[in-house]
């Protein structure tokens, strides 16, 4: 696991350093993916590195786990309340306020576009670097909104599935309470990414690994996989 990290450590350097830029922003979620890159971040650069707490009618206890891992890593935080923000954009694109009853994934994927934006105020501003949070199971079948949260200069998790993201957040000194938490995107009251996927990461991440999965799973993730593909490229431009 130390050599993991310090490989991750220097990848994120050199990203950096090859960007011509000093230093890191991330979003702070609460959730275990962005609580181990915020350590990752913190050892590559202990004094040029910034999260960012976004709340967007969050669950209050985000932010509350947001600040603890802050603490712990020693990592300056700044608060965007988003609310109000999202509020004036989806009365300006419905013309009806905000209803948090009403399910609509094109409104619910404005949350994490608002906080891409936000990271890329700050990573102008300062010359950093966005880093994602997303590793390979998400990455694998598209559990990440486009230009979303997928709109980020680097991955550095992006190679490893959910099950290693968690083994490494433990060494690197995560609260347990964060690492079990139920993975959540958390758009909306009560969503879970297995739920939502209807696959659990141990089913997922076996997969990636090994290649074996009963038939029923491996045709969700294969259809998953391709039906997601144009997330993973650039777009598309006519051959002539
Ligand atoms: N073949 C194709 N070629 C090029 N572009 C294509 C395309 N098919 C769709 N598109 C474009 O992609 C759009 C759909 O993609 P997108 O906007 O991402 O939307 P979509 O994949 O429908 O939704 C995002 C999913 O990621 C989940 N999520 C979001 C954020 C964070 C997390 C988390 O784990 O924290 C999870 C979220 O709950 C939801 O299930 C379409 O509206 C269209 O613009
Ligand atoms: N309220 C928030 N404030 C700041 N950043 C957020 C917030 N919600 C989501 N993000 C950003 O979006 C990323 C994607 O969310 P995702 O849920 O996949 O990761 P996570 O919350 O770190 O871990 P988990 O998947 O276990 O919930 C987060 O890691 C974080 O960088
Ligand atoms: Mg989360």
């Amino acid at each position: 696991m130390e050599e993991l990290a310090q490989k991750l450590v220097s990848w994120i350097q050199e990203k950096v350093k090859e960007g011509g830029c000093r230093g890191v922003v991330f979003g702070l979620s609460g959730g275990v993916d962005s609580a181990t890159v915020a350590a990752l971040c913190h050892r590559a650069f202990p004094k040029a590195c910034l999260g960012l707490i976004m709340p967007c009618h969050s669950h209050p206890r985000d932010a509350e786990d947001a600040r603890r891992v802050a603490e712990i890593f020693s990592i300056p935080v700044k608060t965007v309340l988003l609310d109000p923000v999202y509020d004036t954009l989806v009365e300006a694109l419905t013309g009806h306020p905000y209803d948090p009853e009403k399910r609509s994934l094109a409104l619910a994927n404005l949350k994490p576009r608002l906080r891409m934006t936000v990271l890329y105020y700050w990573a102008n501003e300062l010359n950093y670097l966005v880093v994602g949070t997303g590793n390979r199971s998400e990455l694998a079948v598209g559990y990440f909104t486009k230009y979303g949260d997928g709109g980020v200069d680097i991955l550095p998790l992006g190679n490893l599935v959910k099950t290693q993201v968690r083994e490494l957040a433990s060494y690197l000194g995560v609260p347990k309470e964060i690492i079990n938490k139920p993975p959540s995107a958390g758009l909306w009251e009560g969503q879970t990414d297995e739920g939502e996927m209807g696959l659990t990461y141990a089913e997922l991440d076996h997969y990636l690994l090994t290649g074996e999965a009963p038939p029923k799973v491996a045709e969700r993730i294969k259809a998953l996989a391709t039906g997601s593909e144009h997330k993973r490229r650039l777009p598309a431009i006519p051959p002539f």
